[in-house]
């Protein structure tokens, strides 16, 4: 039996996936072996004893302490792609919005209420305070071509806009869906030159914190429009009001709202953390949180996971050890010479790297008798980090 701990409100239909004779779910669970959440800050947490896997039901990761993880043999999992048309539909809605003062329309319109004698009229006299241009026409770039950046990118091309593109790390997958009428930049300097939009799709790390700084607004188109729809982080925010200042951003939109970001609407625009907020991507991305989760603990099998490489190995009916290991060489010869030592047939051995980490799935005809003396072996290696038994 397994517990895993929800740390954020997960849907139903993604915990369905975790059958109840095998899986309890547990919000106070003090010593999981399974974590799922969705934005909770896991950093100021201590790793519980138990804890043998974690699963982000969505995209961003750097709310969770990957490292730590990592040295601990813990796999982090996240959902890729599942919910990139929901953040897709409101990016768009960012490009219209960022435009076309629809926000602050509105909200001007509602304060007509018992404040003027004849609505229709100051409608008609008010509204030029709101006009905006149209997207049709212009260039919208786009930083971070992957499940989110390509969904927009194709999106805008088919709204009109001349679309151009940044990614130096752009996957195979992407350049699969990319359309080819996405003109490639060479750098952000040269995109953010071009660009009448801007829009951020790239994950916050420790290389991306703050990439709009004061140097790359000073690059930057003056009157372009700036989405962030990826992670506050990414801007720095004084740096922001100062390009606003100086006519460099004429609005900024963004879905990470902080103090500082507060008490300008005309020119910034916030919405509370939303991009995922739909019942269709709240349910796709716990469905496969469940279901990464499921896989992992049962057996073994890893797909999506951040810090682990994949590795699926079919189940066959026969009992597994998996090993994970750090990246260096003879561990092989080394973990052979524990199964050797305790005549464990091996059927099959699939042994993946990704980085600094190795991760073996090893399926054995049978397990010895003495499998608590060959687990002792196995961590005897002091490059192993964890050793588990799946029978
Ligand atoms: N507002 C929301 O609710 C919401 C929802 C989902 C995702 N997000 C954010 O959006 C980010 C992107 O999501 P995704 O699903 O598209 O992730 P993804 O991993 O599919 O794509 C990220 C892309 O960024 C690229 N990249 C990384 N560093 C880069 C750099 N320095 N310059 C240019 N490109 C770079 C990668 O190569 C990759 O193609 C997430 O990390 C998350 O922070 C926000
Ligand atoms: O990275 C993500 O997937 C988004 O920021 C969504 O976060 P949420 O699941 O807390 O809405």
């Amino acid at each position: 039996m397994y517990t895993i701990r929800t740390l954020n409100n997960i849907a139903k239909t993604g915990l369905a996936k975790l059958p109840e004779q095998n899986f309890v779910i547990d919000e106070k669970a003090e010593n999981p072996e399974g974590i799922i959440l969705r934005s909770f800050d896991m950093h100021k947490m201590e790793l519980n004893e138990n804890l043998l896997a974690v699963a982000r039901a969505g995209a961003g990761t750097n709310n969770i302490p990957i490292e730590k993880c990592t040295q601990k043999g813990v796999p982090v999992f996240n959902t890729p792609g599942a919910n990139a048309n929901a953040v897709k539909e409101l990016v768009l809605a960012g490009l219209f919005a960022s435009s076309r003062r629809i926000i602050a329309g509105a909200a001007w319109v509602q304060g007509l209420k018992d404040n003027c004698e004849n609505v229709e009229k100051a409608v008609e006299a008010g509204k030029k305070e709101f006009t905006g241009p149209e997207i049709a026409g212009k260039t919208l770039g786009v930083i971070g071509l992957g499940a989110i950046g390509v969904q927009v990118a194709n999106a805008a091309l088919d709204l009109g806009m001349e679309v151009i593109g940044y990614d130096p790390f752009l996957s195979l997958e992407s350049a699969w869906h990319l359309s080819p009428n996405v003109v490639h930049e060479e750098s952000m300097e040269e995109l953010v030159a071009k660009a009448d939009y801007i829009t951020l799709h790239i994950p916050l790390n420790d290389k991306t914190r703050n990439t709009f700084d004061e140097k790359l607004f000073a690059a930057t188109k003056p009157g372009a429009r700036l989405l962030n729809f990826a992670r506050g982080g990414l801007v720095d925010n004084a740096a922001l009001k100062k390009a606003i200042a100086d006519g460099i951003i004429a609005r900024y939109m963004t879905d990470f709202p902080s103090e500082d970001l507060l008490g300008d609407p005309a020119n910034i625009i916030v919405t509370p953390h939303l991009g995922a907020s739909t019942p269709e991507s709240e349910e796709n991305c716990a469905i496969m949180a469940a279901q990464e989760i499921r896989e992992y603990l049962t057996y073994g099998n890893i797909k999506n996971s951040v810090n682990f490489p994949n590795c699926v190995v079919p189940y066959n009916g026969k009992p597994r050890i998996t090993v994970c290991h750090q990246n260096i060489v003879n561990m092989i010869g080394q973990l052979g010479a524990v199964f050797t030592k305790y005549s464990v047939n091996i059927d099959k051995l699939v042994n993946n790297s990704k980085g600094d980490l190795a991760y073996n799935i090893v399926v054995c005809d049978s397990l010895p008798e003495n499998i608590d003396d060959m687990i002792k072996d196995l961590y005897a290696i002091n490059t192993v980090l964890k050793v588990r038994i799946l029978d």
